[in-house]
């Protein structure tokens, strides 16, 4: 069984907007239907979870109904963090699944993820694992330590830019969940920077410069031009 489970456990404070940021309404539809109705739409996803920020359960349960979301099986209260609220999604879910059960963690407010994306997380999740969406990284990268003045580079091909979906078994995630805590980690990134910490290995599947992540108000306006581009696509 792959299950998908959405992180909007967050208050998108940089976004500066009085509602939580995956429930702003872009076009007439809220972010998280965006992207609740990309994982209903793909016939490889059984069950989809949402962690969700407290105080909103029942608007996000009402959408769901709004929007005929019928996969939404699971919602769970956020945490004080993305680690925290993560954890929070996979012990709930290792309730309910095998081990082997495969869980994609998404962004709720990386409303443009496609089909394809998801597929390849699954598949490289079957292959070795776990599966971490990334894209090339096209631009130069340099250091700081000050955010004033750099001294140092990256060499760009050595990079990815990871997003999401990270497709991992759920036993695994879970098992490094509790490591993670007993080792004191308590704050990592992602998921991946998590599995990487705890020294694991994690492999890529393909993303695309359109799975955008919505973290400030500007990329909202990228979103309604990815959209005015998508339905013109359909039209063709
Ligand atoms: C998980 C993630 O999308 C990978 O690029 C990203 O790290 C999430 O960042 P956030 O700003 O903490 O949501």
């Amino acid at each position: 069984m792959n299950i998908a489970l959405l992180i909007a456990g967050g208050s998108g404070a940089r976004m500066h907007q009085n509602i939580p940021k995956q429930f702003l309404t872009v076009n007439e539809r809220p972010v998280i239907v965006y992207t609740l109705e990309a994982f209903q739409n793909h016939p490889e996803i059984d069950e989809i979870a949402v962690v969700c920020i407290e105080g909103w359960e029942s608007v996000l349960w009402a959408y769901a109904n709004q929007f005929n979301i019928t996969k939404l099986k699971y919602v769970v209260q956020g945490g004080k963090n993305g680690q925290d609220s993560i954890r929070n999604g996979v012990f709930e879910l290792e309730k309910y699944h095998s081990p082997n059960d495969i869980v994609l963690i998404h962004d709720a407010i990386r409303p443009m993820v496609s089909a394809e994306i998801i597929s390849d997380c699954i598949r490289v999740t079957q292959m070795y694992g776990n599966a971490i969406t990334v894209i090339p990284c096209a631009e130069a990268m340099i250091q700081t330590e000050d955010g004033i003045v750099s001294t140092g580079s990256y060499p760009r091909d050595n990079l990815k830019r990871t997003q999401t979906p990270q497709g991992f078994h759920i036993g695994k995630i879970c098992n490094i969940h509790r490591k993670a805590l007993n080792a004191g980690i308590t704050n990592s990134v992602a998921s991946c920077t998590l599995m990487i910490e705890m020294g694991e290995q994690v492999y890529f599947s393909a993303g695309s410069e359109k799975n955008i992540k919505l973290t400030t108000v500007e990329d909202i306006d990228i979103f309604k031009a990815l959209l005015v581009a998508k339905r013109s696509d359909w039209l063709k």
